[in-house]
């Protein structure tokens, strides 16, 4: 039984028994592959992706496939399902081995081979043992395609993030040892990437030996975001989620791209809210909080990594945002408030120029709006720039470092 799902007495009364929110909070985890009546609008991605890898159910060669798509779109999902799904299908006495790599943990070549091994290797059936480091990548892959010829006739190997990945040869490898007489068993790979240009700067020794389809995924609407929550309703206590909570989970979700990760994870993180505040019922103020706190987080990450000087000057749009009705501020008030900041705090100042190139950056970040405003013939065109996020919460972020906490003490 998991932590969070509910236990039917506890007899120390220190402890609750069952969890006042979460039924079965498991179902709301990013990793979690939901059965196939709990997937939603990925049909034709599924057939598809199915046809591909057709041979492998019968004991010949999946085709390689490389799957595109933004972030949250399904990919891993899809990738996960087809695979369970091959597996349960494969005709008798064929053995299809899958695993799942994510190349931003494993981004080395030989880093993803012995996590391969290990994974695919079952020690009880073939008697090898795979150690976890040590080894020379060849002797990873020697042991890789041993544990495979003992046990499989196809193998569908997911390798997600592959943009992550240092070195695009594990592609021309794993796609060629069959070929290459190195085992018997076939090998198909599904490279899954958000990056849509990925292919195009692999080496081109790889992309031929790589042969693979390719694969495109939609990012969601807010119904079918909708839809993708509500189907996993039962992750929480009966009649505890309040009516317009997923919806707005949904609706949060859909601004950016249709990302079901954020609108299961502002889900999640409404749930738990809801918990630490005593509540009975998760309302649509505990999603709005978790919301901001999706977007703190995410500001977090950009605002920490900033320079100093960038953060000195979105405090300084951050103050006039916060100071004002308005929201859009020409460069040079915002560069006025800039050099009050640097002189409170003693830092050196910035030309206008270079000035003007920050608040590019951080439009390119997506932290900052900027717009062309034009004021006729004789006023010329101006740029004004405006935050994209709340306010308070980009000032809030900024406070977090020591140096710029100094602006708000006299
Ligand atoms: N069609 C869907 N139906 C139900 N749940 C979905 C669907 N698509 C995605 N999800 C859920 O959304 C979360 C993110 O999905 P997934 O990891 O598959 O996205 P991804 O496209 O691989 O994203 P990334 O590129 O960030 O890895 C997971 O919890 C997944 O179960």
């Amino acid at each position: 039984m998991t932590p969070d799902s509910s236990p039917s007495s506890v007899d120390d009364p220190l402890f609750e028994s069952g969890h006042r929110i979460f039924a079965n909070k498991d179902l709301l985890k990013i990793g979690h592959v939901p059965e196939a009546d709990r997937i939603v609008g990925r049909d034709e991605e599924i057939s598809k992706l199915a046809k591909r890898l057709n041979g492998a159910v019968h004991g010949y060669s999946p085709e390689n496939v490389m799957i595109y798509g933004k972030t949250g779109t399904g990919k891993s999902l899809v990738s996960k399902h087809v695979c369970q799904r091959a597996q349960n299908a494969a005709q008798d006495g064929v053995e299809i081995g899958t695993a799942y790599i994510d190349c931003a943990e494993d981004n080395t070549e030989t880093q993803a081979i012995s996590s391969l091994a290990a994974k695919l290797n079952d020690e009880s059936s073939t008697g090898i043992s795979v150690p976890h480091t040590g080894l020379s990548t060849s002797k990873y892959y020697k042991l890789l395609w041993k544990t495979l010829d003992a046990q499989f006739d196809s193998v569908i190997i997911i390798l997600d993030e592959i943009d992550l990945m240092n070195d695009d040869s594990v592609l021309m490898k794993l796609s060629r040892a069959e070929e290459a007489g190195k085992i018997d068993c076939s090998v198909g790979v599904i490279a899954i990437s958000n990056k849509i240009q990925y292919v195009d700067n692999v080496n081109e020794r790889v992309k031929s030996s790589f042969q693979h389809k390719e694969l495109f995924f939609k990012p969601y609407d807010a119904n079918q975001l909708r839809e993708i929550m509500f189907n996993r309703e039962d992750a929480f206590q009966d009649g505890v989620l309040s009516e317009d909570v997923i919806p707005l989970s949904a609706a949060f979700a859909a601004q950016e791209h249709g990302d079901a990760r954020k609108a299961i994870d502002i889900l999640r993180h409404a749930g738990e809210v809801a918990y630490e505040a005593g509540a009975e019922q998760v309302t649509e103020e505990h999603v709005r909080q978790a919301q901001q706190h999706a977007e703190k987080d995410r500001f977090r990450e950009l605002v920490n990594g900033a320079p100093t000087q960038a953060k000195a000057a979105l405090l300084a749009l951050t103050e006039l945002s916060v100071n004002s009705n308005d929201d859009a501020f020409l460069t040079s008030r915002v560069y006025d408030q800039y050099e009050r900041i640097c002189n409170h705090l003693d830092m050196d100042i910035l030309s206008v120029r270079r000035f003007r190139d920050i608040l590019k950056e951080q439009a390119f970040l997506g932290v900052v709006e900027i717009e062309k405003i034009n004021k006729g013939s004789a006023g010329g065109i101006h740029l004004q720039n405006r935050l994209i996020e709340d306010p308070q919460v980009v000032r809030e972020t900024i406070l977090e470092d020591s140096r710029m906490q100094d602006w708000t003490r006299e």
